[in-house]
């Protein structure tokens, strides 16, 4: 595979490449452009002049685009996902929904737009009419991560463009085609030239560029919690609107009134999508120590059920990490566990391929001054640790810099709702290890984020809001 730059509706050479890998294999798939500054610059000059046509487009209009790109998205969504799974390595089944959630938020989008409604305020004054507008805020830089190479470049390129914006996307040079694939569509879908531009280099200096050149009105970062710190620190420079969707650490809460079946099927569900590495993951289970047991013995049953290997081949249900420095974290966390008391029990895989893979592992007896209870593991990992009350579990659950997602399983619904109102996080999944979807509201509080993605929270990120006075 090898994917060009894409600026104002012409793909353009570069000089440089970067070799992309299979995580499964080791093997070089491709190579993809290595943008310079000069091209950088460009992708902004693009979207700057596409900007002044595209928000004059009704509505209507802008939907009728997005409508035809979901079109050209679900007709090519097996070779999309068979990229995504070769780039990433989850597994070709759960690729393929994820192109189908990542096209749920443009079908969704292509409808909102038309929804982009203002008000008029009733004036103190009898002279005054108030007419309150929301326009679109214009230049949008899109940084989006590698774990979902597709669903994180339409959840902020569909809103932007419903809204009136123009957008200028750097993807994970880890997984760059599933984004260049989105963007070709886009164009075949006759959406302008300059309307959406996607580059790829050095990311460090691709953000250093568009957070100081001020035609870049907006900055929408998915990633960690560590870069999102470093743009947010660079956009405050000419004061850029933020959209930072960054790291996660989701307690997982099994009180003594789960049904322990559903409890482990829905652990199963949130921990191993991804193999683990998605922000919305389960971290740290916490399970009534008058149930620990019997949850336990579910867990090894249901676990022991996970086949490892290649994305492509039928059977698997996890596949590869992203890359070498992934797995010496995860295994840095179970050798952390297991040498501060944890007991460790691996799922035997027979891997035949050599790529970054882990074996779903279940640490037991865990207490909270182990790594994996304090940082993202980002692998198929389970730490499980007990709890007597309520008030305890809660101030546990939230004992951490981050506020993403959380899990509760009860069949009480007082614990529910209870859980629910005191723990800090921005998604709660009560008996649900999957709540993430396009008409809902997605982020997080303290160091998970700021704004929102998902349902009309979504689209409000890339306006201005703008208030007129009218004297009569
Ligand atoms: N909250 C969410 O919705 C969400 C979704 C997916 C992933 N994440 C988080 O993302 C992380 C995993 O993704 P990742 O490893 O790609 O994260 P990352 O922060 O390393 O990279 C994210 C993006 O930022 C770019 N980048 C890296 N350094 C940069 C810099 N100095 N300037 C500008 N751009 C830079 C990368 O090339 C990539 O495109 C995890 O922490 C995960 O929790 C959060
Ligand atoms: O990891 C990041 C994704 O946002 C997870 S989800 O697919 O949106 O739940």
């Amino acid at each position: 595979m090898k994917a060009n730059l894409f600026i104002d509706g012409k793909w353009i050479e570069t000089e440089k490449h970067i070799d992309v890998e299979n995580p499964a294999t080791l093997e070089k798939i491709g190579e993809v452009a290595f943008a310079e500054e000069h091209h950088i610059n460009q992708a902004v000059d693009a979207a700057a002049k596409a900007f002044e046509s595209w928000k004059e487009l009704t509505a209507y209009e802008r939907a009728s685009y997005l409508q035809k790109w979901f079109t050209l998205i679900e007709d090519h969504k097996e070779d999309i996902a068979r990229i995504m799974t070769i780039e990433q390595g989850k597994p070709y089944a759960e690729a393929l929904g994820e192109v189908n959630y990542a096209n749920s938020f443009v079908s969704w989008y292509a409808e909102e737009a038309k929804r982009v409604y203002g008000q008029t305020v009733p004036a103190s004054s009898r002279q005054k009419r108030i007419i309150v507008l929301e326009q679109p805020v214009g230049v949008v830089a899109a940084i989006t991560p590698w774990n979902f190479p597709a669903a994180m470049v339409t959840r902020k390129i569909a809103p932007a463009l419903a809204a009136g914006c123009t957008v200028v996307i750097k993807p994970s040079e880890f997984t760059p085609f599933t984004a260049y694939k989105l963007v070709e569509l886009a164009h075949e879908a006759g959406i302008p030239e300059g309307v959406i531009n996607i580059v790829t280099g050095n990311p460090q200096i691709i953000g250093e560029l568009w957070m100081k050149d001020v035609r870049v009105r907006k900055l929408s970062f998915t990633g960690s919690t560590r870069v999102g710190k470093l743009l947010m620190s660079q956009a405050s420079s000419n004061v850029k609107k933020l959209s930072l969707e960054l790291g996660g650490h989701a307690p997982f809460i099994v009180t003594q009134n789960a049904d322990l079946k559903k409890a482990v099927q829905q652990l199963v569900l949130t921990k191993f999508r991804n193999a683990g590495q998605t922000c919305v993951c389960a971290n740290r289970i916490y399970v009534h120590n008058s149930v620990v047991n019997g949850f336990v013995d579910e867990l090894k049953r249901e676990v022991g059920n996970i086949k490892v290997g290649n994305g492509l081949k039928e059977g698997v249900n996890i596949g590869p990490l992203i890359n070498g420095q992934a797995v010496d974290k995860v295994q840095n966390h179970i050798q952390d566990a297991k040498q501060k008391g944890a007991e460790v029990i691996v799922v035997e895989q027979a891997i035949e391929e050599k790529g970054y893979f882990v074996e779903p592992t279940v640490l037991v007896n865990v207490k909270d001054d182990m790594l994996c209870m304090k940082e993202e593991t980002f692998g198929p990992v389970i730490p499980i640790t007990t709890f007597e009350t309520l008030v305890e579990v809660i101030e546990r659950a939230n004992n951490t810099q981050y506020g993403l997602a959380a899990y509760i399983n009860t069949q009480h619904i007082k614990e529910a709702i209870t859980l629910s109102e005191q723990l800090e996080f921005g998604i709660i999944g009560i008996n649900d290890g999957l709540p993430a979807t396009a008409q809902a509201p997605f982020g997080g509080m303290k160091e998970s984020g700021l704004g929102r993605e998902g349902g009309h929270w979504g689209i409000t990120e890339f306006l201005e809001t703008k208030f007129i006075s009218l004297q009569i």
